[in-house]
């Protein structure tokens, strides 16, 4: 057996032994994972500015705070997302118990990428254990240093067997891939994402993959435009570019063009000093491969502001580009690098038919004074997640989904999505062996009659608003006083227990069973009855 092997079926094998299920067992890993972070700080951000030159700091804002927030997260909610979901039910299963109990899906697979290597590898993680999975974690190899820490810490704080660390480049994760998962949650590119979405078919696994592509950026002239570059300075240069929701590249109005690119060399400027290179604030391309390509990009464009590398080192300086044509090198793939190309377009018209014109981007954002600019973006266009004003901030809301559309992706994930998305959720309907008179409509042989009558069961609907609400409450509440009533009067047995087993709902049609628009009468009888959920 290959060590790829070996890690699944250990995995599965500790999965089946019921362990990671109990909330308890969950909460306990959870917490482990956290002390991690805590003990293990430096461990981690050493490896980091290793692998990236990402700041001690920086490692914990952008990495591992995050986490810690979803940690947090995931141990203060887990019963309640954990526990049974009334749902509405139908006449017809009234007096049933009918919710939603999440369960786990069973061995997960988690294949993580490189930019931010904790936090896209972990969050998933703990969305898995929070689900009561086991998981195999695979770490991006582009991350040499990191990778190896993963694998060397996380054995020592969470349970080893359910939840392995197997490391490794492009041969062991297809050797991963060839083994049966529940599910797969990949981070990366869009190529990859397609060989990751062909391995899970042959096995019918669903997937989550977190990919990535151009994120537009459109600048309204009515806004603060130096406001606006700081915010967006931020958002792109930030992990020197290699970001999957960075903004990509600038649409704005020709006239502002000139005003955007001093805000932006002005924000450089704070952020990273005069010379971006010594601050440490400011990152590294991962690799010379990644180096070539990005530098590769600015060829055919006009450099506004930096356009500098220096190839031993792997730094690129921030760089601005104008007048970016739609045809330019820059504009036919994601940079994922320091390069902000500004594309002239004449109003909020154009730039929506640009937008519209590539793949649906991982994220979208337009800054804007006019709400109605905002929401005309919002509306005419399709993205993994819409900002306004802002960049990044959106993947730091625990309670809204982060994922792509279309090319940017499948699934979504973060807080309790993160949980539902690695649960089943699984439909119950628990019925009592009794009242079988009520299914005579379903059962052969099917008359007409019968089919009025379940038309009836299966499409009246109670839209009943607060007001009904209210009315239904106090009507029950009269019902529950009349049988503890009648139950404290009636001495007979007899007619204790008939009040006791009874529930009755009888129907009353002016029309025949089976024309549509009867109008109905309802009388309810009830002297047993057993809401589960009164929505
Ligand atoms: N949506 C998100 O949350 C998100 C987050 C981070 C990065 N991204 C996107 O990821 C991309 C950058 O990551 P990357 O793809 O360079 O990362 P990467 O090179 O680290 O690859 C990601 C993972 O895929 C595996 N892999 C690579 N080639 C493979 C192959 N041929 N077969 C099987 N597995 C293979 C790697 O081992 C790694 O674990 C960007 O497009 C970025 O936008 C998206
Ligand atoms: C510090 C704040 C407010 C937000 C963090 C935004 C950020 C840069 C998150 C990283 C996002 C991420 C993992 C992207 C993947 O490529």
């Amino acid at each position: 057996m290959s060590r790829e092997q070996q890690a699944v079926a250990r995995a599965r094998k500790a999965f089946e032994t019921g362990r990671s299920r109990p909330l308890e067992y969950r909460i306990i890993q959870l917490k482990n994972l956290q002390r991690l972070f805590i003990e293990r700080e430096k461990d981690i951000s050493d490896a980091i500015k290793k692998d990236l030159n990402k700041s001690e700091v920086g490692t914990q804002l952008f990495e591992t705070l995050g986490l810690e927030g979803e940690i947090n997260l995931a141990i203060r909610k887990l019963k309640e997302w954990a526990a049974p979901r009334p749902v509405e039910k139908n006449l017809l299963t009234l007096s049933d118990t009918v919710y939603i109990q999440p369960e786990p899906l069973g061995l997960v697979l988690i294949i993580g990428a490189w930019n931010y290597p904790w936090a896209v590898t972990i969050q998933p993680l703990i969305g898995a254990i929070a689900a009561g999975n086991a998981a195999v974690v695979k770490p991006s190899e582009v991350c040499v240093h990191t990778a190896k820490v993963m694998e060397d810490l996380l054995p020592l704080y969470i349970d080893k067997e359910l939840y392995p660390v197997v490391t490794g480049g492009v041969a062991e994760t297809q050797e991963l891939l060839r083994q049966r998962f529940d599910y797969i949650f990949y981070t990366g590119n869009g190529t990859v994402g397609k060989v990751i979405m062909e391995a899970a078919a042959k096995h019918l696994t669903p997937v989550t993959l977190e990919l990535g592509g151009k994120s537009p950026c459109y600048i309204d002239k009515n806004c603060d435009i130096s406001i606006a570059c700081r915010r967006i300075t931020w958002g792109k240069y930030t992990n020197c570019g290699q970001t999957c929701i960075a903004p990509d590249y600038i649409l704005c109005d020709p006239s502002i063009q000139d005003r955007v690119i001093e805000e932006v060399k002005k924000s450089i400027k704070d952020f990273y000093t005069e010379n971006p290179k010594t601050c440490p604030d400011y990152g590294r391309i991962i690799n010379q491969r990644h180096f070539k390509r990005i530098m590769a990009l600015v060829g055919d464009s006009t450099v506004a502001a930096g356009g500098d590398g220096d190839e031993s080192d792997c730094f690129i300086a921030p760089t601005v580009l104008r007048d970016v044509k739609p045809d330019a090198k820059v504009m036919q793939e994601e940079i994922f690098g320091p390069i902000l190309p500004i594309l002239p377009v004449s109003g909020l018209d154009e730039a929506i038919k640009f937008i519209n014109k590539g793949e649906k981007p991982l994220a979208l954002y337009v800054f804007s004074a006019d709400e109605k600019v905002i929401s005309r973006m919002r509306d005419e266009t399709s993205s993994g997640g819409f900002l306004a004003n802002d960049c990044l901030v959106h993947f730091s809301v625990s309670s809204l989904p982060f994922g792509g559309v279309g090319n940017s992706g499948m699934g979504c994930y973060h807080g309790k999505f993160s949980f539902d998305q690695l649960s089943h959720l699984r439909g119950c309907l628990i019925k009592k062996l009794k009242m079988e008179g009520v299914n005579n409509m379903r059962y052969p042989p099917h008359t007409p009659k019968k089919l009025g009558w379940a038309r009836f069961f299966f499409l009246t609907t109670f839209d009943l608003g607060w007001a009904g609400r209210m009315l239904l409450l106090a009507l029950m509440a009269v019902v529950a006083a009349f049988v503890l009533q009648v139950r404290e009067t009636q001495d007979s047995d007899r007619l204790r227990s008939r009040v006791k087993n009874s529930y009755l709902i009888s129907v009353d049609q002016t029309q025949q069973p089976g024309c549509r628009n009867s109008s109905v009468v309802i009388k309810i009888k009830v002297l047993h009855m057993h809401f589960i959920y009164l929505h």
